[in-house]
């Protein structure tokens, strides 16, 4: 049974307006659809909820995007809590983004968890959805603004729930006259199989622009600005290929381990958990053709394009690691060959990339947080500099930390001497935009679920072929049980990943050392 009720609202169509430096940067507003907003969190006594959900609503709030007489927050868990015990324990966690300097940032807190009501019920329960719908309900009715009563369900729970908790909110809490929208966490299944499934379910219940899959490596500004970047800039245009290009590495790195998320770790591993959506959505922008429009589904016909031009790839593309310490979480089995370090290279076949690795690599535990796109170009032909030595053009988009975008070049060293040496053209961020607050992720994707815009939303068909793509290899890793590399805690991971990297054609700069200058220590 497909939903009866799609949005009444228009999506805002995403706009893209050209700002000149300290120009003003406020000219994309909410479209006032008015009414009234009612935003609830399944799972609101959770990790994620605390952490990031309630967060960027505050962030939101603070910035008048959901303004107190037309908003409420509602809170649904299984845990009995009263609306003082949940406002308590998510005051200490409502601290980021600028404020000015007249505002206090702790009456702005106050102000905010005021929004917020909590209502206890289980998950499978009719009387608690019952009970939720009435409190929205009554709340809508109180509100005396004209429009609709819009209402967004936001799953910060675990995926095991969904099915049930979209069965109860499709039976019970639809809004009766505006849109409804309903945002899921990843991970969206663990191979084809059960993400087809998931899908199966949640589609039976909502329209596919009621559903809201959120990866929120979409909502980063440096990935956010993949899309502007490649395609509003001609001199990228010649260069943007196999012609030019030798390969293309996007690596994540954490300095830490699972923190208390063993359980769910040790079930999924790196590659679900990090590589087969976060680094995937990356080398979508990164590789797509130029959409038609930034219309969501223009964006998304192109990603998807993309990714059926990936080929799948096998165990000899791939090094798996482990680091040393994982299993003495008492969540893990002794005995797991989870990988919580991998690197994967994959092909794409098409006109524009035949030949050009794609390297995705992504560890815990490793020697620093960092997350960058490192674009690395061939050698400069007739090299009358002797270039060589000094390295390759590379292009590095740093999306964390201090976000950064540089071009790795050759130039003159300076002095008498005519000797080159390699340097870099710097956009960091901290130094050129040090006025503007850098949002969050989750703040952004909030703000496109409010506004009706799916472009940094996963589509069906996109995680479908994103698990096409990934569930050969993981499906040989399990039953193969194959052991990953043990790694020392604080390293670079297995030293086998980089002679992968090696062999699928990345040169290292020799003797290159940058520190920008937002990451020396002072
Ligand atoms: N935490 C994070 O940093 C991130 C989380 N995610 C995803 O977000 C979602 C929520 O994550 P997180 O907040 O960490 O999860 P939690 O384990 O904290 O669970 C959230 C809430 O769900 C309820 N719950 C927990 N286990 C069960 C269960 N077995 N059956 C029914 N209800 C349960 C609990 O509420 P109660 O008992 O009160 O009902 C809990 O407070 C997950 O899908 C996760 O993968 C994605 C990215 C990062
Ligand atoms: O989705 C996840 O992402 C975090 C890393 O997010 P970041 O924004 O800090 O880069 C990771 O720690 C976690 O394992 C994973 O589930």
């Amino acid at each position: 049974m497909a939903s009866e009720e799609t949005s009444k609202v228009e999506a805002v169509a995403p706009s893209l307006e050209c700002v000149t430096p300290g120009g003003d940067t406020s000219s994309n507003p909410i479209k006032d659809e008015g009414g009234s907003l009612a935003i609830v969190v399944l799972g609101a006594s959770g990790d994620l909820a605390k952490k990031k959900t309630f967060p960027a609503l505050f962030a939101l709030f603070k910035q008048n995007y959901i303004p107190s007489e037309s908003t409420k927050l509602f809170g649904y868990a299984r845990s009995k809590l009263t609306d003082e015990d949940l406002q308590d324990r998510l005051r200490g966690y409502l601290t980021g983004g600028k404020t000015d300097e007249k505002t206090d940032p702790a009456q702005l807190a106050n102000d905010f968890v005021k929004l917020i009501t909590y209502t206890s019920g289980g998950y499978d329960e009719d009387a608690g959805f019952q009970k939720l719908d009435k409190l929205v309900e009554d709340w809508e009715k109180q509100t005396a603004h004209e429009g609709p009563h819009r209402r967004l369900f936001y799953m910060a729970l675990p995926p095991s729930v969904y099915p049930l908790v979209a069965k109860m909110v499709r039976k019970h809490c639809m809004a009766k006259e505006g849109w409804t929208r309903v945002v899921i966490e990843k991970p969206f299944g663990k191979d084809l199989e059960s993400a087809e499934k998931l899908s199966g379910e949640l589609g039976e219940l909502f329209t596919e622009d009621q559903l809201y899959r959120i990866d929120h490596y979409l909502g980063k500004e440096i990935v956010q600005n993949l899309l502007v970047m490649r395609f509003a800039n001609r001199f990228l245009v010649p260069l943007w290929n196999a012609e030019h290009i030798s390969n293309v590495q996007i690596v994540f790195k954490e300095p830490f381990g699972t923190e208390g998320r063993g359980g769910y770790f040790d079930e999924f591993g790196i590659i679900r958990d990090i590589i087969q959506n976060h680094l995937m959505q990356v080398l979508c922008l990164v590789a797509m053709e130029k959409p038609v429009s930034l219309d969501p589904e223009d964006v998304r016909d192109e990603k998807v394009k993309v990714l059926k031009s990936i080929g799948v790839p096998t165990l000899a593309d791939c090094v798996l690691g482990q680091y040393e310490g994982y299993t003495d979480d008492d969540t893990v089995p002794d005995d797991s060959h989870t990988p919580t370090f991998a690197t994967i290279v994959l092909r794409i076949n098409n006109e524009r990339w035949d030949g050009v690795p794609f390297i995705l690599r992504a560890g815990k535990c490793l020697d620093q947080r960092k997350a960058e796109v490192r674009i690395q170009f061939k050698d400069t032909p007739g090299d009358i500099f002797k270039c060589k030595k000094q390295g390759r053009n590379e292009l590095v988009l740093r999306l964390q930390p201090a976000e950064a975008i540089y071009l790795k070049m050759t130039v003159k060293q300076p002095g008498l001497e005519m000797q080159a040496s390699q340097s870099e053209l710097d956009l960091s961020y901290r130094d050129r935009y040090a006025e503007i607050n850098i949002p969050e992720a989750y703040e952004r994707l909030l703000l496109d679920v409010i506004r009706g815009d799916q472009q940094h939303f996963l589509r069906r068909d996109e995680l479908k072929r994103a698990w096409e793509i990934f569930t050969p290899i993981l499906h040989k890793i399990d039953e193969e049980k194959k052991k990953p590399t043990l790694y020392k805690q604080g390293g670079r991971g297995p030293p086998e990943s980089d002679e992968l990297i090696g062999a699928y054609g990345f040169q290292r700069t020799s003797g290159y050392v940058w520190v920008p200058p937002q990451l020396q220590k002072k």
